[in-house]
């Protein structure tokens, strides 16, 4: 007895024809139609006939005459997301750039949940819906990273011998996986935080010299700076001494990875021949990429010690061994006496370095702004300082770091309005429907736009409100990134490896800033980000420093 399935009028050319003498539940039907037509939640697939409505169950199923319809929702058929009309040649650029941030609130709240655009001949497919994102970060049969695809955001830095930059399917992804995040765990970062509060700290005769001259400074700027001094001391164990003066420019490598990524991110949002042009930005590109390895390279030859006793990776004690991430990535071993090869080695300081500053330097950005913005904040913050012991002399430590529940909460929130990771991008491994019954076509590449996520107002109560306190309330953080909600270092085998490292340096740093100077709002006119940069980062947002004097009193336990 077999029954024929399709998947409407909009989807052409999927249709399929199932035994259903052997089907004894709907449950088993439905998985048994997912597997075949893609439905990455099969539970979610609805029964449709023209002549009767929505089918139930088995046995309305089996007794309907004609084909039926597969939904991935009860009131419309599968079909290919919605977007804005395109214009020729440029498509929907204009209604993306300059500000995509905002666009993007616009089209998901115009369009739905699940938006297609097209910018410059680059088909993406977005998405602010918690549900559809968890499926799209999920890697496995229905997605996966790959940078290799022109389409991919990532493509002109793709690299295949590193995290980060590889497609998931490369030989280089699970040899990396299995060796940079016992680098970065929290044993690890526990150990190198005397090497984050130095850092931190290196800013302070910088901030006091403009403190007395009474002037402002750009915020991103200097937080581009300490963001490559922490980094290049956790993972090189060098000082890069980006505060010996006020106007001390960022080093060499720090330079390069700032061009590398921009240059990278404006050949992205332009044609694609345009990234084959053998002259300006295509070959500065080029010509960046190499300068940056070669510097990289002389930083490794002089912070690894090639001689030094091996590492093992099964010891969690092993990290504390090693002078720095560097280091412990050219000594360790596993079992089989096998250690990263060379080549990706280099790649993979490149990516932690890389994937490493430019976004934590926005995050400490963010969490200055948001200080200043909204008012009682930096208040707050030096209380729970003062009540957990901070004085000129203090030392936090990893641990008494995260037992300050406000601090915790400042940030998390901080990067849910303030999202530095703007777009993560996996592609479709097969033709599949999303819940919701949107049809994505094999290759697709599609998008979880984590700011509109982190404020969709189906799912935030009052999204626009900076809110740390929401953070506050037992269980809501942990149940926020279940829910796919809250995903602000991405999820899933290709998430953030390094977000231990990164909450680490953005707490000693606001600690060591809040707790000696009080910061000041100084822009001149409304703060704006960077539309060409891979992270979300402002632009002109100023702020002035004050030295304390007087904190106030430590509150009764
Ligand atoms: C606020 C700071 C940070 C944010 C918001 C952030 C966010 C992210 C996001 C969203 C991804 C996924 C990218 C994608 O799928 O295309 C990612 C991946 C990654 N991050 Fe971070 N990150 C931060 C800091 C760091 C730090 C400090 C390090 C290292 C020291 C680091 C190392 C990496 C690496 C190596 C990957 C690639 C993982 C893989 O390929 O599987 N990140 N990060």
């Amino acid at each position: 007895m077999q029954q024929q399935f399709h998947l409407g009028t909009l989807i052409q050319g999927h249709c399929h024809e199932v035994d259903m003498s052997t089907m004894e539940t709907l449950d088993e039907l439905k998985s048994e139609l997912g597997r075949t037509f893609g439905f990455v939640d099969a539970t979610s697939i609805t029964f449709f006939s023209p002549t009767i409505g929505t089918l139930t169950s088995l046995e309305e199923v089996k007794s309907c005459d004609g084909p039926v319809e597969l939904r991935g929702s009860q009131d419309s058929s599968v079909r290919i997301p919605p977007g804005p009309k395109t214009l020729p040649v440029v498509g929907n650029h204009y209604e993306l750039y300059p500000d995509p941030l905002g666009n993007f609130d616009r089209l998901f709240s115009r369009y739905g949940p699940m938006i297609k655009t097209v910018n410059m001949g680059t088909t993406t497919y977005h998405t602010n819906d918690p549900e559809i994102s968890r499926h799209i970060l999920l890697e496995g049969e229905f997605f996966t990273k790959a940078t290799s695809n022109p389409s991919h955001p990532l493509y002109y830095l793709s690299e295949q011998n590193a995290l980060f930059t590889c497609d998931t399917a490369s030989p280089a992804f699970a040899i990396s996986h299995k060796f940079v995040p016992p680098a970065l765990s929290p044993r690890a970062i526990a150990h190198h935080a005397p090497l984050i509060r130095a850092a931190a700290r290196d800013i302070f005769p910088v901030l006091d010299e403009l403190s007395t001259k009474d002037l402002a400074f750009n915020v991103y700027q200097y937080m581009f700076k300490m963001g490559g001094q922490v980094i290049w001391r956790v993972v090189a164990g060098q000082d890069l001494q980006h505060f010996k003066a006020v106007n001390t420019p960022p080093a060499l490598p720090i330079r390069l990875f700032g061009q590398y990524l921009h240059l990278m991110k404006k050949v992205s949002l332009r044609p694609a021949w345009y990234g084959r042009l053998p002259f300006g930005d295509a070959a500065r590109l080029r010509a960046v990429r190499d300068e940056l390895w070669a510097e990289i390279a002389r930083a490794l030859r002089e912070c690894a010690s090639p001689d030094g006793e091996t590492l093992s990776l099964s010891d969690p004690t092993a990290s504390l061994k090693a002078t720095c991430i560097a280091d412990y990535l050219s000594l360790v071993r596993d079992d089989k006496g096998q250690g990263l090869p060379e080549e990706m080695l280099l790649a993979n300081t490149v990516a932690v370095l890389g994937a490493g500053f430019t976004t934590s330097a926005s995050l400490l950005s963010w969490s200055l702004y948001a200080l200043v913005k909204y008012p009682g904040n930096q208040e707050r913050l030096l209380q729970e300082l003062v009540d957990h012991g901070a004085d000129s002399e203090k030392d936090w430590t990893y641990d008494q770091l995260h037992a300050m529940k406000f601090l915790d909460s400042f940030i998390k929130e901080t990067q849910r309005l303030h999202s530095p990771s703007f777009q993560t991008t996996r592609n479709a491994k097969k033709d599949l429907i999303l819940p919701g019954g949107y049809f994505i076509p094999e290759g697709s590449v599609v998008t979880t736009c984590f700011p509109s996520l982190h404020k969709n107002p189906a799912h935030w109560d009052k999204p626009l409100k900076f809110d740390p306190d929401r953070w506050l309330e037992q269980g809501f953080a942990a149940q926020a990134a279940r829910k796919g909600l809250y995903t602000p270092f991405a999820a899933g085998k290709r998430g953030c490896v390094g977000f231990n490292l990164a909450l680490a340096e953005v707490k000693m740093v606001l600690a060591e800033l809040v707790y000696n100077y009080k910061f000041e709002d100084a822009s001149p006119e409304a703060v704006v980000y960077d539309p060409e940069f891979l992270v979300t980062r402002p632009l002109n947002f100023y702020a002035s420093a004050t030295r304390r004097t007087e904190w106030p009193s430590k509150r009764a336990e």
